[in-house]
């Protein structure tokens, strides 16, 4: 049987399945980020980083490297050549090991950061025009010469620890970045998974509600004592089956206050139940049935012609006969009878009015004519 929904109703996928698929959609997306800030993440500390740090500290090239360091070695070269010379030309190859470290030692850095930097300058000057005027034994100016040599080592050592501090403080806001970077990360996941939480339980709630009230609008379309529609039903059905040719047949039971007085009431009701179940098996899967009150019931279904509606009036007289149902108080003595009065229209809410009236007026002569029959009236 079908009652009273809309067949116009389109019919979506199941709620679940849209959750799920609103839920993955959602992690795709989040985890899509959330990737792609890891692989940020992982550039940096791979490829950019160690770059960075290699630059910082200065290995490996030739800008990279210590003037302190190349100085120092000049130095000592002049002290090696100053100790094993023999000749003048020996000592003067030794000023110039001089010359280049004096180039090398003498920048603004050294003389602002360490102060050995001017003295050793200094004395090297000094010696360099006491070997080129040879007025220095060479193994006294060799000696001499360890005072820049310490001086050039000393910045050396500070230099490197500089370097070296430098490159932990890099490093550890390096590592620091990585960890801020991480944690926020998940920390936007988790927080997405929140909201997520949080909207897909208000959508549930919204769900739940609007089913809620569809269920109370079904219901207040519904006769509770049969579970077939109402009157509001069937005019909702009218307009849902708007520009159709349609049957209305409208069924009334003969002497039903008899049959309530000989049997009582809760019999009476049982009654209307059965005819709404006979009408159902009689009219069949395309009728929509409807109690419009007391003891009337109507029909509405698809219908060709006059002659197809003639034939359902008649299919469910013959079904109601064949049911024979008991009626201890009918006046001529037989069962359960029905008056029937049908009409066949064209459905839209203006043409139901004079069609109901029709099918009705119809009914009324059955009834005036001593009930127990049906009667189809002309088109509306
Ligand atoms: N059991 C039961 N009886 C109802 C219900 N609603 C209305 N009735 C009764 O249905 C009866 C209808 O009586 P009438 O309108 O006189 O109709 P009738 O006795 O069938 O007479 P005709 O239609 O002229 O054959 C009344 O006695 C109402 O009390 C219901 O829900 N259950």
């Amino acid at each position: 049987m079908v009652s009273s929904t809309d067949p116009n109703t389109p019919q979506g996928p199941p709620p679940l399945r849209l959750g799920v698929r609103r839920l993955f959609t959602w992690l795709s997306l989040s985890l899509m980020s959330f990737v792609g800030l890891m692989v940020l993440i992982v550039y940096e500390a791979r490829w950019v980083y160690p770059e960075i740090q290699a630059y910082f500290s200065q290995t490996g090239n030739l800008t990279g490297q210590q003037l302190a360091t190349r100085a120092r070695g000049y130095v000592q070269r002049a002290q090696e050549e100053l100790m094993v010379a023999s000749s003048p030309v020996e000592i003067s190859e030794a000023s110039h090991w001089l010359n280049l470290a004096y180039g090398l030692f003498d920048v603004n850095v050294y003389h602002q950061h360490y102060v050995c930097t001017a003295p050793s300058l200094a004395l090297i000057d000094e010696l360099v025009l006491l070997i080129d005027t040879q007025q220095l034994d060479p193994f006294d100016a060799a000696h001499a010469l360890f005072i820049p040599v310490d001086c050039l080592t000393s910045i050396e050592m500070s230099q490197l620890d500089r370097r070296g501090m430098a490159i932990n403080d890099f490093s550890d806001s390096t590592r620091r970045h990585n960890q801020v970077l991480t944690y926020s990360s998940l920390l936007i996941f988790v927080l997405g998974l929140l909201f997520w939480g949080l909207h897909e339980r208000q959508l549930r709630r919204t769900e739940r509600a609007t089913a809620e009230k569809l269920g109370w609008m079904a219901r207040a379309m519904r006769d509770p004592l049969t579970g077939i529609g109402n009157r509001s039903a069937l005019y909702q059905d009218v307009v849902a089956y708007s520009g159709r040719s349609m049957g209305l047949i409208l069924v009334d039971i003969d002497f039903f206050k008899q049959y309530n007085d000989a049997l009582g009431h809760p019999e009476g009701d049982r009654l209307l139940r059965q005819l709404a179940s006979l009408l159902e098996r009689a009219l069949g899967e395309e009728a929509r049935l409807y109690r419009l009150g007391g003891d009337e019931f109507a029909a509405l279904l698809p219908c060709p012609n006059d002659q197809a509606l003639a034939k359902f009036c008649e299919t469910l007289q013959v079904g109601l006969e064949a049911a024979q149902c008991p009626h201890p108080a009918h006046p001529d003595n037989k069962g359960v009878t029905l008056s029937i009065g049908g009409v066949r229209f064209v459905a839209d809410a203006t043409s139901f009015a004079s069609a109901y009236e029709a099918a009705d007026k119809a009914l009324y002569q059955v009834k005036t004519a001593g009930r127990d029959g049906w009667q189809v009236t002309a088109s509306a």
